[in-house]
């Protein structure tokens, strides 16, 4: 048992966090070392499987990511872009793979986290579950496919709890529609259209965000052009599946060479 690969959750008492910490628990193919939580979390100091609400696993939750990476072969992180920073820093330190779910990156993180990158693997995606991955490349074929007849426009509905829009999985369909289209997508977005906008510009990726009650996931990419429309569909009913994605993720970076990675070189799709 005690080769398996040591894999440390951050951000333990999230949504991810608890789904990350009962998918490796159940895994039988990783061992969990570490369960961290910022400083200060109510969390901090107790054993996660008491925090989350059942028995004993022999983790103590901790707020030192230092001492926690340092047991890792791996760190899966679901947190928010500072924290992730941070970590990916000190999961290179510790030469651990750092599995980045964390959406809402701006190029300023994305710089640091490619800096680190130079030293260990990481593995990044807005989204890492086989159907999203495999929608973003129907979705760069269909748009290969299209003129700019076709408006792409990319609807997004997810919690009312989540802090940032368009979601990482609609930026990365996004980027597949772009790429199918031979176009750079900051080129052609439209986000955010409120008011007097004037008519929509041929040939613009369109981005639409809702929120409320407790919607896992769902994503459309829309083709309309006149007289009739493809809609592309993904609907995540349980996070079980971004959680599994994540520990494939952490299991296949093993003994890679460093550099960053993405899911569709995980699921080699
Ligand atoms: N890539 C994917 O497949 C995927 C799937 C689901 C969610 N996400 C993303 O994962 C992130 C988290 O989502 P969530 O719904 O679990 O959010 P959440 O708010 O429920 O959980 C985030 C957790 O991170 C913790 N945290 C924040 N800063 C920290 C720090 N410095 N150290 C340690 N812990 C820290 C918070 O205390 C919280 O417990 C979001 O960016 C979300 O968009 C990605
Ligand atoms: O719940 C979230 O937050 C999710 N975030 C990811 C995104 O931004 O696309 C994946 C779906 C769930």
């Amino acid at each position: 048992m005690t080769d398996l690969p040591g894999i440390v959750v951050t951000g333990a008492s999230g949504r991810m966090g608890r789904m990350l910490i009962a998918a490796v628990a159940a895994s039988g193919k990783a061992r969990l070392v570490g369960a961290l939580e910022r400083e200060g979390h109510a969390w901090v100091g107790q054993d996660a499987g008491v925090a989350m609400g059942g028995a004993p696993i022999g983790v103590l939750v901790t707020d030192d990511p230092l001492e926690a990476f340092a047991k890792a072969q791996a760190v899966i992180d679901f947190t928010a872009p500072d924290a992730t920073v941070g970590f990916a820093a000190l999961a290179a330190q510790a030469r651990a793979v750092h599995v980045i779910g964390t959406t809402g990156l701006e190029p300023a993180h994305l710089a640091k986290i490619a800096a680190a990158a130079r030293h260990a693997v990481i593995v990044r995606a807005g989204n890492m579950s086989l159907g999203v991955n495999l929608l973003t490349q129907l979705t760069q074929r269909v748009a290969a496919a299209l003129d700019a007849d076709w408006d792409i426009e990319i609807v997004e509905a997810h919690h009312n709890r989540k802090v940032d829009a368009p979601s990482g999985t609609a930026l990365m369909l996004g980027e597949a529609a772009a790429a199918g289209r031979g176009v750079d997508l900051a080129a052609v977005s439209d986000r955010g259209r409120d008011g007097i906008t004037g008519a929509r510009e041929r040939g613009h990726i369109g981005f639409a965000a809702i929120r409320g009650g407790d919607v896992v996931g769902e994503h459309d990419v829309i083709f309309a052009a006149a007289g009739e429309r493809i809609v592309l569909r993904h609907i995540a009913t349980d996070r079980a599946i971004f959680a599994r994605g994540a520990l494939r993720a952490a299991l296949w970076g093993q003994d890679r060479i460093p550099g960053e990675y993405d899911m569709l070189d995980v699921l080699g799709i």
